[in-house]
């Protein structure tokens, strides 16, 4: 079997192209190939495939064998793999997932004809309680607390088709986040668990962020966390609709056109090797 390990912004998956490989069981894979010692190693694993209502269809795996409604940084780097592997020559695609259709813009050098960024609408930033979901009897969670181990944190949520806690606080880079990650992750509260961002912010326009990712826990960068994060962040007054985010893995830069309540992310994508696994 063959597959294609890329990154985005240090987020890094194990791809397969599903019109050359049959993959039956993708979630005991990714739990198999993640694992970074007896395996691929990475935070999981994308399906790229045909699609009957946009260009193409992507599936994604986190390490832990669950399936993700969406993943911005993956989606990014299909972008590129559909392009300079020769599926398409489109540089705007429709791509199929489980939160719906995303549009991606691809950037192409001219020189090297590669896709050197790729721009995502992501669709809406969603609050209410109901769709990320978040078991509260607040319509949405906005700036409430949530107490852990004796230290409150305040939380806001927000669904960009996959669910998200968001905390402003200071001192992320102390955080122990793979004790505080889980707690939050697999509290009670969040019927199909969570993805928890940390985010400091640093001016108006830069957010620093952590994430703690449902299903793989720590990871570089999260491209709906960060969306996620900058709606968060405008709607409890601290930062401007259109930020960068900077993450352990690098740079994104996230835009939210409030009055159509659609969420742009911009950043890179990268090949990292290809491979081979005996069936
Ligand atoms: N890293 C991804 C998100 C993965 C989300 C996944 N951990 C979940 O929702 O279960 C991103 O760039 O958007």
């Amino acid at each position: 079997m063959k597959f294609e390990k890329m990154q985005g912004t240090g987020n890094d998956y194990i791809y397969f192209n599903l019109f050359e490989e049959k993959i039956d069981n993708p979630s005991a894979l990714s739990i198999k190939l993640s694992d970074r010692h007896f395996g691929v190693g990475g935070d999981g694993i994308v399906l790229i495939g045909p699609s009957d209502e946009g260009d193409f269809s992507m599936r994604m795996f986190n390490a832990d064998g669950s399936e993700a409604e969406m993943c911005g940084n993956a989606s990014r780097c299909v972008a590129k793999y559909l392009y300079e592997r020769g599926l398409t020559k489109k540089r705007e695609i429709a791509l199929d997932t489980k939160a719906g259709i995303k549009y991606l813009q691809l950037f192409i050098d001219p020189q090297t004809d590669t896709v050197q960024r790729v721009r995502v609408n992501m669709g809406k930033a969603d609050f209410s309680s109901r769709s990320i979901p978040v078991i509260s009897e607040l319509s949405e969670v906005i700036d409430q607390p949530l107490t852990i181990d004796e230290k409150t944190y305040r939380i806001t949520c927000v669904s960009m088709g996959n669910p998200h806690a968001v905390i402003f606080m200071s001192g992320i880079d102390a955080l122990k986040l793979d004790e505080i990650g889980p707690k939050i992750e697999n509290h009670p509260m969040f019927p199909q668990r969570t993805n928890v961002e940390f985010i400091e912010v640093i001016d108006r326009h830069t957010l620093k962020m952590r994430v703690w990712e449902r299903g793989s826990g720590e990871t570089l960068a999260c491209g709906t966390g960060a969306c996620a994060s900058l709606a968060a962040g405008v709607l409890n007054d601290r930062c401007d609709t259109s930020v960068t985010v900077k993450l352990k893995g690098g740079d994104l830069h996230i835009e939210w056109d409030k009055v159509h309540n659609q969420v742009y992310l911009t950043g890179d994508a990268h090949f990292v090797f290809k491979g081979e696994i005996p069936d």
